[in-house]
């Protein structure tokens, strides 16, 4: 079988994307397909697969499969994305459209010039801080706000977010020693986090800029997490390194994302987004070791 695909970036952030307005995919073979375009030595390589799909209740779908093949709820990077390729690509005819995920109904806004899509704005929707529906174990609180965290030999304070997918948020003083490959895969499958979790490090820049480093749950570092830089100004607010409603510049490892989180509790991402290659798959003759 040939499938065929788009690999685009957010950042680095890449995923490969089938357009299931033109092909069909068998449910259950999916996250088997997502581990193998993924495999940078016997697949295209990514960070994951999205599809892009018909929706009954937006103008596109999209879901979102990490490196391992598990399926997470949103993708920020990968909203920009479908966002760019549903406006290039005459699935949507309008510069503001809704694109539905797992987690929520966003609403994005392109900004083309001669048909081409140069800039991307999301509203992410309100971040959920519940414990128990980050989710987190132990007895429910209203927000997870500096916790102590201990992990592995270190004893960390923890926020956490989730803008439909979850996040820990640790603040640093130097982004360069931020600890991401030695507690990044230690935090991910932390039994305090029922789902998982993506773990990311910050570093307050100025009142409007933050540094930031990734390990995604189901793909490890990644350049560039869209939710994550949304988690990270909510948690920066929320622990009073930042003030609500002004726009942050957030450096990731593979460029910039503007967050505002805004006083109608709102989260809003603004960023771009690249098309890499196009092509086929072949799925039935790849062979994994
Ligand atoms: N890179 C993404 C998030 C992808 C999903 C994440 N790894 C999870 O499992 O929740 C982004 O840009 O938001």
């Amino acid at each position: 079988m040939k499938v065929p695909f788009t690999k685009m970036h957010g950042l680095g952030n890449n995923y490969i994307y089938i357009d299931l307005f033109q092909v069909e995919l068998k449910e259950e073979g999916i996250p088997d397909l997502a581990r193998k375009v993924s495999d940078i030595h016997t697949g295209i390589g990514s960070d994951g697969l999205i599809l892009i799909h018909p929706s009954e209740v937006a103008d596109v779908g999209m879901r979102i499969f990490n490196k391992d093949g598990s399926e997470a709820k949103s993708c920020g990077n990968g909203l920009r994305c479908v966002a760019k390729y549903a406006f290039e690509h005459d699935i949507v005819n309008q510069n503001r459209f809704k694109i539905e995920t797992r987690a929520n109904i966003v609403e994005a806004k392109v900004l083309a010039d001669s048909g081409a899509v140069r800039e991307i704005t999301v509203n992410m929707g309100e971040p959920v801080l519940k414990r128990s529906l980050i989710p987190m174990t132990g007895n429910d609180t209203p927000e997870v706000v500096a916790e102590r965290f201990d992990a592995a030999d270190s004893v960390l304070e923890l926020t956490a977010v989730s803008m439909g997918n979850p996040h820990a948020v640790f603040f640093v003083e130097d982004i360069d020693k931020a600890p991401l490959y030695e507690l990044g895969p230690v935090i991910e499958s932390d039994a305090r986090f029922p789902d998982g979790v993506n773990v990311e490090f910050i570093e307050v820049v100025s009142p409007k800029e933050l540094n930031f480093r990734v390990w995604e749950r189901g793909s490890g570092v990644t350049q560039a997490c869209g939710t994550g830089a949304c988690a990270a100004v909510v948690a920066a607010v929320l622990n009073g390194k930042v003030a609500r409603g002004n726009a942050f510049t957030v450096h990731l490892a593979g460029g910039d994302l503007r967050i505002e989180w805004s006083k109608d509790g709102n989260v809003w991402m603004t960023g771009g987004a690249e098309v890499i290659a196009a092509g086929e798959f072949y799925y039935d003759q790849v062979r994994t070791g």
